[in-house]
């Protein structure tokens, strides 16, 4: 596999195991493991009881009914509000089904680039090679594509995220195609489908109808399941309450504007904007104030296509810099969960640091807080999730010899951050991988980025906001309603358009 560009130390990048012991890295180099195209016969893996029922383990009792329904065979229809771990779920249930069938036999897939990276898959226009899929022609050339074609006959089980940011007619198509070339009168040739999305997030651009008012969603008999334990919002039951209001298009932009710091003077991170540009350009200015030196990481990138458009499009679309430029004084958000907060232990408070005492995880000091963590979390270890933002302090070296970042999390916690890696599986184009510091610069995010996200703290500005479901999952990426500063505010909370008020409809039928 051709090794695109990395200035980490060779060192730096060894024995970074994956979940089943071995290292990623070799098995995505080699031929013939996971991420070939070539075309060898699928083998079933050996059954692997033990990983199974730990990866099951890490599962609420809602998202273990879900992944049973699952792993039954049958089809099924994952739902519920923003936070409900509808990806976590998904990504586990990719684990522990490609435990059982094998990496190809599990096709996932999402609706969009930025989700299908979120759970190390591709498009499913990607998948099922029909291109942006808004011509018969692109359809057709579809079904002539034997690498398609041989995608298709070697899934079971057809994973799709975000469906809810699929037409109907998009399913529709997609529904004949698979079944087309499986030569098979049932919807999608018969294949176990696994829908997740949310229909009260983002709508599809430009549709006539939403995927479930397809007439292959009533044929596949989905089960759907309504996720309801909130993650996200789970220590601010106010800001549930308000979602909730939000969510179904009853809230007064009065009570929205009283319930959030509107003020100009505090600073919050990140600042959540709309283009990559603004973004840039407000991470740039403030990384240049800073007076230290800066430490320069360029990812290491691997992948069996490299030049491939559409691997060249994941790693642009990956959160993981190509290069991260780092300094003392960066506010940063991780983006990888290193610690989540059902895992989190109680801790031993100390007197606050004097002197070079640096807080672990069993001794932390909360008297140099850079952020204040929510109430349910004191006395426990801080949480360290995909969204947490934190504050470069230092560097220092590692075991390996290369210098890494220190960060301050929430309550003066310090934690040296080293390689993660960031890697997927583009259906025919192979494997993709990145290894690099699972760092961004977080003074501005845009919105785009946000997606997927658990943010503690962030400053909106709403006042472009031209949809309900916008300020919606803006709102919903947050943990409690005193983390967000809204800094620009709707001219007024939009009216719900037809398609939301049809999704209110469907949605209501499944929680009745
Ligand atoms: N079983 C679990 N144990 C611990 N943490 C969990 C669990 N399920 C979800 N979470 C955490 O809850 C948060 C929200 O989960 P997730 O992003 O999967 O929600 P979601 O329903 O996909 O949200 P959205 O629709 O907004 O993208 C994440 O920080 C995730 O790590």
């Amino acid at each position: 596999m051709p090794d695109a560009d990395c200035r980490l130390p060779r060192g730096a990048l060894q024995g970074i195991p994956n979940r089943r012991g071995g290292c990623s890295l070799c098995a995505l180099a080699k031929p013939g493991k996971a991420a070939s195209t070539s075309p060898q016969p699928r083998k079933v893996p050996k059954p692997d009881p033990e990983m199974e029922a730990k990866l099951m383990a890490e599962l609420h009792e809602e998202q273990k009914a879900v992944a049973e329904e699952v792993l039954a065979g049958r089809n099924v229809f994952i739902t519920g509000l923003p936070g409900c771990g509808k990806s976590f779920l998904v990504k586990k249930l990719i684990e522990i089904l490609r435990l059982r069938k094998g990496q190809e036999a599990v096709a996932v897939c999402a609706s969009t680039g930025v989700a299908g990276i979120h759970i190390g898959g591709s498009t499913i226009h990607s998948y099922l090679g029909c291109g942006t899929a808004d011509s018969e022609q692109n359809w057709e050339k579809a079904f002539r594509s034997r690498k398609a074609k041989k995608r298709i006959r070697h899934t079971e089980v057809l994973l799709i995220d975000e469906v809810s940011m699929l037409s109907g007619e998009f399913l529709e198509k997609a529904g004949e195609l698979v079944a087309r070339v499986l030569a098979s009168e049932k919807p999608f040739g018969g294949l176990q489908v696994v829908f997740c999305g949310d229909f009260l997030q983002l709508p599809p651009i430009k549709a006539n109808s939403l995927a479930f008012q397809s007439s292959v969603w009533g044929a596949l008999g989905l089960r759907h399941i309504v996720l309801k334990h909130n993650f996200r919002q789970s220590c601010d039951p106010e800001f549930q309450s308000l979602l909730g209001e939000l969510r179904l298009g009853v809230l007064e932009k009065s009570k929205l504007a009283a319930s959030f710091d509107t003020e100009g003077g505090s600073k919050v991170h990140p600042k959540i904007v709309s283009t990559n540009d603004e973004a840039l350009k407000i991470n740039t200015r403030n990384l240049g104030v800073l007076p230290d030196k800066a430490r320069t990481y360029v990812a290491r990138d691997e992948a069996d296509n490299p030049r491939d458009p559409g691997v060249v499009n994941a790693f642009a679309s990956l959160l993981a810099e190509k290069t991260l430029e780092l300094k003392v004084g960066c506010v940063v958000m991780l983006l990888k969960n290193l610690r989540l907060p059902t895992d989190c232990k109680p801790v031993v408070f100390t007197t606050p640091r004097r002197g070079g005492k640096r807080p672990s995880d069993l001794d932390i000091d909360y008297d140099t807080s850079f952020m204040d963590l929510p109430s349910e979390y004191q006395g426990l270890q801080t949480p360290l999730v995909n969204g947490s933002i934190g504050m470069v302090v230092g560097f220092e070296h590692a075991e390996d010899g290369v210098e890494y970042p220190l960060v301050e999390f929430s309550r003066g916690y310090h934690k040296l951050i080293t390689l993660a890696e960031f890697s997927g599986e583009l259906g025919h184009l192979g494997g993709y991988k990145r290894t690099q510091i699972p760092l961004k610069l977080a003074w501005a995010l845009t919105v785009h980025k946000t997606q997927g996200l658990t943010l503690q703290t962030g400053d909106l500005d709403l006042s472009r906001a031209f949809e309900t479901a916008q300020v919606y999952v803006a709102l919903s990426r947050f943990q409690t309603l005193a983390g967000v500063k809204i800094s620009g505010m709707p001219k007024r909370i939009p009216r719900p358009s037809k398609q939301r008020v049809q999704a209110l409809e469907f949605h209501a039928s499944l929680e009745p």
